[in-house]
């Protein structure tokens, strides 16, 4: 039988959140947040507990207001937590570390309209004053060919359809050589056609650069589709629910992966698990 139409066996390979990895490069460690004062006091994460390793690619999965968002700012430093710790590499994040890069959702908001794609994508460098000019010009380059936008480097974002101003989203962040990406729900606001190819772009950057990425959606498929690991999390209480690897050969095919069992039981499984969550809520 062909590995990749691996059956029902790769889908019961659960484990307990942390108890995988002997490479914790990320940890995230009893992560507990509230928001609001005294009698609106609400816990939105309490106990999130998991490892991951390096060079993987995780999706933190679930229902709508589950905290997926807030426990990647945390992871990001972008949020401080009520309780626990986040560590990368043996380091206690206290604030963003110039190795993890945050892409926000609305895209739009983070790209300068005033600069050209160029422009954009050099940004980052130019603070960091770690590059020459030539460099900086140079790097543009790959990477504008990378996400490929060839021939739109001095192209305004208003001259650019949504899903390529996400490409230049994409480069600019590359652009400070990050190891770790974190995602939030990026593709939520372009037509499917555009989610695909930039689904394939991501995973594309993802293994020749050698990345992490945190991945958040509420998408069941696409978290399939991506990921080698997905963590659920669940609101009551507000941890993890199912931490699961994702056993499917890579490079994934838009209509290869899809059509194969294990995809299938995969995808059934976690639509399971994110309805018992909310039944138990
Ligand atoms: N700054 C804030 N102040 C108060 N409550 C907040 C704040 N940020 C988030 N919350 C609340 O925390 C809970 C978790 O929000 P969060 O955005 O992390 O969830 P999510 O799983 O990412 O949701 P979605 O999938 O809808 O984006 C929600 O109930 C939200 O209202």
């Amino acid at each position: 039988m062909n590995e990749a139409h691996k059956p029902a066996a790769a889908v019961q390979r659960t484990f307990p959140p942390g108890a995988e990895s002997n490479d914790s490069f990320l940890r995230v460690l009893g992560i507990r947040k509230d928001f609001g004062e005294g009698g609106q006091r609400r816990n939105v994460l309490s106990g999130v507990d998991f490892s991951i390793q390096r060079g993987s690619f995780v999706s933190l999965l679930g229902a709508s207001g589950c905290g997926k968002s807030t426990l990647l700012q945390i992871i990001a430093g972008l949020q401080q937590a009520d309780g626990g710790a986040v560590e990368l590499d043996g380091q206690r994040i206290e604030a963003p570390p110039f190795q993890m890069l945050y892409l926000f959702q609305q895209y739009t908001k983070s790209i300068f309209p005033w600069r050209s794609v160029r422009g954009n994508i050099a940004f980052g460098m130019e603070s960091r004053k770690k590059w020459s000019r030539r460099e900086i010009r140079q790097r543009c380059d790959e990477l504008i060919r990378l996400v490929g936008l060839e021939g739109y480097g001095d192209y305004y974002p208003r001259q650019l359809s949504g899903g390529m101003q996400q490409r230049v989203a994409i480069a600019r962040a590359l652009a400070c050589e990050p190891d770790v990406l974190l995602m939030d729900e990026p593709f939520s606001a372009v037509d499917a056609m555009t989610r695909s190819s930039l689904q394939d772009l991501v995973l594309q950057l993802w293994s020749s650069l050698g990345l992490t990425i945190i991945f958040v959606t509420h998408d069941v498929a696409e978290a399939v589709y991506l990921s080698d690991r997905i963590i659920v999390l669940r609101k009551s209480p507000h941890n993890v629910a199912l931490d699961m690897r994702i056993e499917l050969p890579y490079p994934r095919d838009h209509l290869l992966t899809p059509e194969m069992p294990a995809f299938l039981q995969y995808r059934h499984q976690l639509f399971q698990e994110i309805h018992k969550a909310e039944a138990a809520r």
